[in-house]
């Protein structure tokens, strides 16, 4: 039965977290540069403090100049030129000190705000490696790459654009309205009612905002995804002529992307629109109200040119915020969409107590002697079940032990489940039931990295990475440049390694696109040999060699297998002849053991198998 459970993070509801919790996710972060984020918070007060008192110093000259009651004491002792001055001389004052101080924390914030743009793409990439093979089976790899790319740029821009200084912004407002209610309260109510409804509609064009754009940001996965898909399968897709097919595919996407888009830009722009009339009425109603008090006497000249002053300083950090809301609101879906993926679980751990090790191991694993693996390797399968799919089990209830030094072949029909024993050994995936013992211990009590060093695994299509051949062998181990040629030696595969332009130090490119085939099966085997594991795993491991080269390897095979215990899967079942025992499996169970003799004379499914094969020669 398919499983119901863990739907794909892109089909999830596009809004499960407020804004403020989402903020929250960035403190772990932000914390990692504490010093210079605390500089910056701190700098905050004597800016928006700087800010807040221009409007009071414009207003008091407006009073000194109508000699009017609500002048500051100090004020009224100076002269009318003194008094102008020193409000002059003070305006500057406060004109350098915003201006320095929003240079120096601008830079601070920039510099916090790359830091944790770096450290949350480093931290995404360490969990998506460690992420079950599970985990890839339902998630497109052009979805992951947009995530790590262009959504952790989308975080990186509300830095690089300024948009945090939102939190100087917010600090302002308060600032002036503690202000502004200290001067006159009659205005200042007016003014931070007003403050509300405006509020209000700037919070609902944001959440349709934002939700348009998680829709964007999911199409453009999408769109990723398919062109992942059709670059690494271009060959087929030329083959099979669905070019234009999927460009019709593509253009749908594409389209669908672009309608998102568009109206993410209907909701900016509304926000846009909404705070540039509201300070016109802001002003319009400070004058309406101010101009009536003045009437009245109970308000100065100076005073009302002072919450002229206020009301554009008042709704100033909601225009800003308006130039900022789509970076702010981009990051706000991208942090969404990462912690998304941050939030998946590690589903296979190491053993977080009672981690047991493997006996007679050379501790790094670089040892090439394989003397003391001689008695070990024993695999033990006890009622195994096993699904990828909630309860579709592809495994059920296996039973068999292999026991050191054995060579065991794993015959079938396709989708039997050979591939499948073989993940589970190597603990891509934990099974649903059951045990699997290496030298008699649960591999599920062994540390992931010392399970995979004693299982060598040469899978039919040995991937190569971008690097030159030495690193393609090694794979980030530090294993001296003798040991790398003698494991090539060992496998047979240094002559064709000589032979390439700069012999070990050639460089291949990703996925191996200037090796054939069978090369990069070669650089499989000398990969596995430098390891000295004490099992190995062939899965149809030779299949794509020619029958030259297949004897060759063959030949470094047999040496290679010596004292090593050794599970190999392979169609053609005249290479497998020789093996000590075979288990034929059919549709996920074991239903015949024994050596080839045996099986043919039981008559059973591998008998018919064989037969089968050998009519077709
Ligand atoms: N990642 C996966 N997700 C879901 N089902 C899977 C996955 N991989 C394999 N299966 C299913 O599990 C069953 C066993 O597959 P497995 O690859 O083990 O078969 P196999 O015997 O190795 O086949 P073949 O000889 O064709 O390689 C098949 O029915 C297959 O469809």
């Amino acid at each position: 039965m398919p499983s119901p459970a863990s739907p794909n993070p892109a089909q999830r509801s596009p809004r499960r977290e407020n804004d403020w919790r989402l903020f929250l996710r960035l403190i772990p972060y932000a914390r990692r540069s504490g010093k210079l984020l605390l500089i910056s918070l701190i700098l905050l007060v004597p800016l928006s403090l700087a800010g807040a008192i221009q409007p009071i110093l414009i207003g008091q000259a407006v009073s000194l100049i109508r000699s009017e009651p609500n002048v500051f004491g100090f004020l009224q002792q100076l002269s009318l030129s003194q008094g102008l001055n020193l409000l002059a001389g003070l305006l500057l004052l406060t004109i350098v000190l915003r201006f320095a101080l929003q240079a120096i924390q601008g830079y601070l914030v920039q510099e916090v705000g790359q830091r944790t743009t770096a450290e949350i793409r480093n931290d995404l990439f360490v969990h998506i490696t460690s992420l079950a093979v599970r985990f890839f089976d339902r998630t497109p790899v052009g979805k992951l790459i947009t995530r790590l790319t262009s959504d952790v740029e989308a975080l990186g821009e509300v830095f690089s654009t300024g948009a945090i200084g939102i939190l100087t912004d917010l600090f302002s407002i308060v600032t002036i309205a503690v202000l502004m209610f200290w001067r006159q309260w009659q205005l200042a109510t007016l003014l931070v009612l007003m403050l509300v409804p405006v509020t209000a509609l700037v919070v609902y064009f944001q959440q349709r905002y934002r939700r348009e754009n998680y829709r964007a940001r999911d199409e453009l996965s999408s769109l990723n995804a398919m062109l992942q898909e059709n670059i690494s399968g271009i060959g087929v897709v030329q083959i099979f002529r669905r070019e234009r097919f999927n460009a019709q595919l593509f253009r749908k996407n594409n389209h669908r992307y672009i309608r998102a888009v568009d109206r993410t830009i209907f909701y900016d722009a509304s926000v846009s629109a909404t705070l540039e009339w509201i300070v016109l009425v802001a002003v319009a109603g400070v004058l309406w109200l101010g101009g009536r008090l003045v009437l009245q006497d109970t308000l100065t000249v100076g005073e009302l040119a002072e919450f002229i002053l206020f009301s554009q300083r008042l709704f100033d950090p909601l225009r800003q915020f308006a130039d900022k809301f789509t970076a702010i609101q981009a990051g706000f879906t991208a942090i969404e969409r990462i912690t998304d993926i941050l939030n998946e679980p590690i589903e296979i751990r190491d053993p977080e107590s009672k981690i047991l090790t493997l006996q007679g191991i050379a501790g790094n694993g670089h040892s090439p002697d394989s003397s003391q693996n001689t008695h070990l390797g024993e695999i033990r399968f006890e009622h195994v079940w096993f699904a990828y799919k909630q309860d579709d089990y592809v495994l059920k209830d296996l039973n068999f032990t292999i026991k050191p030094g054995e060579k065991v072949a794993l015959v079938g029909p396709t989708g039997a489940g050979k591939s499948s024993i073989i993940r589970l050994l190597c603990r891509l995936y934990d099974i649903s039931n059951g045990r699997i013992l290496v030298d008699g211990i649960d591999i599920r009590d062994l540390r992931q990295a010392e399970l995979r060093r004693h299982v060598g695994v040469i899978l039919q299509d040995g991937f190569i990475f971008a690097g030159d051949v030495k690193s393609n062998i090694s794979l980030g181990e530090t294993y001296p440049p003798e040991m790398i040629r003698m494991a090539a030696e060992k496998t047979n595969v240094a002559g064709f390694i000589e032979d390439l332009p700069d012999g070990y130090d050639t460089q291949l490119r990703e996925r191996g696109t200037n090796l054939s085939g069978g090369q990069k099966q070669l650089l499989a085997f000398a990969r596995v040999a430098i390891r000295d594991p004490r099992i190995l795993v062939l899965d149809e491991a030779t299949a794509s060699l020619d029958v030259g080269t297949e004897a060759l390897i063959q030949e470094a095979l047999d040496r290679l297998l010596e004292k090593r215990t050794a599970i190999i899967i392979a169609h053609r079942l005249s290479t497998i002849k020789n093996v000590d025992r075979i288990l034929v499996l059919k549709r996920g169970e074991l239903v015949e053991a024994g050596n080839h003799e045996e099986l043919l004379a039981q008559n059973g499914l591998y008998a018919s198998l064989y037969k089968l094969q050998m009519l077709g020669k």
